[in-house]
Formats: C-alpha cells, structure tokens, sequence
C-alpha cells in the first residue's frame, strides 16, 4: 500500500518525499511515513488547485461581475497581497443630460449590485466647499453650465477609484467631452468596462431639473438650457464613441423611476 501510494506521486511530492523513495521502504505499515507524504500529496493538490482558480478568475474577472463576486476571496487577496497589486476595477460610466436619472438609477444599482456611485458633479461640489484652490473656478464653471478643465477631473476621480475598497464603480456625469474621456484614458491608462446612456427628451428633463429642489445653483432655466446645449454639442460624440466601440448601453429614461430600472436589470444581470 505504502510503495504504490509513493510510486504513483512522484511529481506531486516534495524533495524530501522523494529521498524517502529512494530509500528502502519496508511494506507494512509505517503510519508517519504514510501520514506525511498524504498531508504533502493534498497540500500539494490543494495549491496547485487554488492556483488555477486564481488565474482564471485573473483573467475574467476584470470584465465580469460573477467572477469578482464569486472569487471575493480572491479578490481581497489581489488587493492585500504581498505585491501589493491591485485587482483592475469594473468601471462604468453612466452618461445622459440633466436631468435624465444618471443619479436616481446609480442609488438603485448601487443598492442591488454593490457598486460604489462616484458622482463627477458631487465631487466637483465638494471641492467648491473644501475651499480648494480650484473652488472658485469649479463654481463659476458650474454656474454657467460649462464643463470643468478635465485636468481638474480626473484627477478627483482617479483619486476616488484608488480610494474605494470596492473595485465595482459607477462615474456618474463623465466624460461630458472628447476632451474628458481622452484625459481620463491617458491619467488613468483604461478605458470604461461598460456605459449607461439614459436617453430622456429634453422637455422631460427641463421639467425634472427645475423640480429637482436640491438647492443647486445650476438648477434654473437659464443654465438649463446652456447644459442642453453643452450635452447635445460635447456629451453626444463622446456617446457615439462608445456606440461605435460596442461599450453603449442606451436606456429609455422615461416612465417611473421602477420601470427605467426594470430596463437596467438585465444590463447589470448579465454581467453575474
Ligand atoms: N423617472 C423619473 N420620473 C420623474 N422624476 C424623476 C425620475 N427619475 C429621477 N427623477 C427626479 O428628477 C430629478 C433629476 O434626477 P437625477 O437622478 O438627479 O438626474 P441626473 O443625475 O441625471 O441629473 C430628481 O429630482 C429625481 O428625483
Ligand atoms: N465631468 C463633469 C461633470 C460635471 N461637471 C460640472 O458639474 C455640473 C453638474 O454635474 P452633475 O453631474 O452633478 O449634473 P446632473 O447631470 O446630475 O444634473 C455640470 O453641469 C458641470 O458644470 C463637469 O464640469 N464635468
Ligand atoms: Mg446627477
């Protein structure tokens, strides 16, 4: 029993086993001997098995939402691990006009799918407050409905990705422009694993935004109307763009809050 359990695990024992083959081995039954080299075999089977499953979930979990659930473990390892690599994050850009439900939809599939939500604009709001040195310059951009200089961007939301312990993240209101997108690809050296795009007429959106009662300074007819503007001549090309690479998901943004989320399930489902 002993010599056929040594003779068939040559490639799976250790050094030390193997000398132990060499030498003569009595039959009979030398349980420590037997102890020992089993304990080696299963160690052995167990890492070389735990391996494979990391190597593939490496390689799939980047683009998909099943395997960085399922391999959690794995996942917490990457990040805490000895090389202090840190897994790539699943990065999703939700885009649309003001107004459209980019926020409202991020709270649901934050709640649902376990993303952290970074909003550009609450970031942006943020730095207004914190007495930044860009502070006043971000607020007079706001106020007019302009776009922020993305140097100042996306250096906030590198900031916030590297930040969060969660590698699920929803960028909620960028890129807003060629200009947005191309900085983030080059700071950030990756593109977006997928883009929400809620489509909503601009009627629906006026409404929604003038009733929003959120206390933003943005939030009036005048900038309205130049962010509507600013969306359909910088955020549409940057839309098409990803239309045209196979990352676009376009929702209808109309009807209830629960009937648009009905429409971004299967988007987010798909992905488990
Ligand atoms: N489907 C909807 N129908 C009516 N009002 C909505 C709907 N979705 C969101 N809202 C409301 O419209 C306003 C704008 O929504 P918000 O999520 O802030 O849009 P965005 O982030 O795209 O500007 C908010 O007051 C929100 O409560
Ligand atoms: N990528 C971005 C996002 C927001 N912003 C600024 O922040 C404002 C508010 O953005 P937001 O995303 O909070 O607005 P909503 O679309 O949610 O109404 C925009 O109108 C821009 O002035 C920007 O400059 N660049
Ligand atoms: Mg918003």
């Amino acid at each position: 029993m002993w010599r056929r359990v040594v003779s068939l695990s040559p490639l799976l024992s250790s050094s030390k086993s193997r000398s132990l083959n060499q030498v003569q081995v009595p039959y009979g039954f030398n349980a420590c001997q037997f102890f020992y080299t089993q304990v080696l075999n299963s160690a052995l089977i167990c890492f070389i098995f735990f391996r494979f499953i990391k190597l593939i979930s490496s390689y799939f979990a980047p683009s998909s939402g099943y395997m960085a659930i399922s391999f959690k473990f794995w996942e917490i390892r990457a990040e805490d691990g000895v090389s202090g690599a840190r897994r790539k994050p699943f990065v999703t850009f939700v885009l649309g006009g003001p107004g459209s439900g980019k926020g409202t939809q991020c709270t649901r599939i934050v709640n649902t799918f376990g993303f952290t939500h970074l909003s550009v604009g609450d970031l942006l709001r943020k730095e207004i407050y914190s007495d930044s040195e860009n502070g006043s310059m971000i607020l007079d951009t706001i106020k007019e409905g302009k776009i922020v200089s993305s140097e100042v961007t996306v250096k906030l939301i590198k900031n916030a990705i590297e930040a969060s312990e969660n590698r699920r993240i929803l960028v909620d209101g960028f890129p807003r422009s060629e200009e947005n997108r191309i900085a983030y690809e080059r700071v950030v050296g990756v593109e977006p694993d997928i883009v929400l795009f809620f489509d909503c007429p601009k009627e629906e959106m006026v409404k929604r935004v003038l009733n929003r009662n959120e206390g933003r300074i943005d939030d009036n007819i005048d900038t309205v109307k130049e962010r509507l503007t600013v969306f359909s001549e910088l955020n549409l090309p940057v839309i098409k763009y990803y239309s045209e690479k196979g990352k676009l998901h376009k929702i209808d943004g109309t009807g209830t809050e629960d009937e648009i989320f009905e429409r971004v399930l299967p988007v987010f489902a798909a992905l488990r």
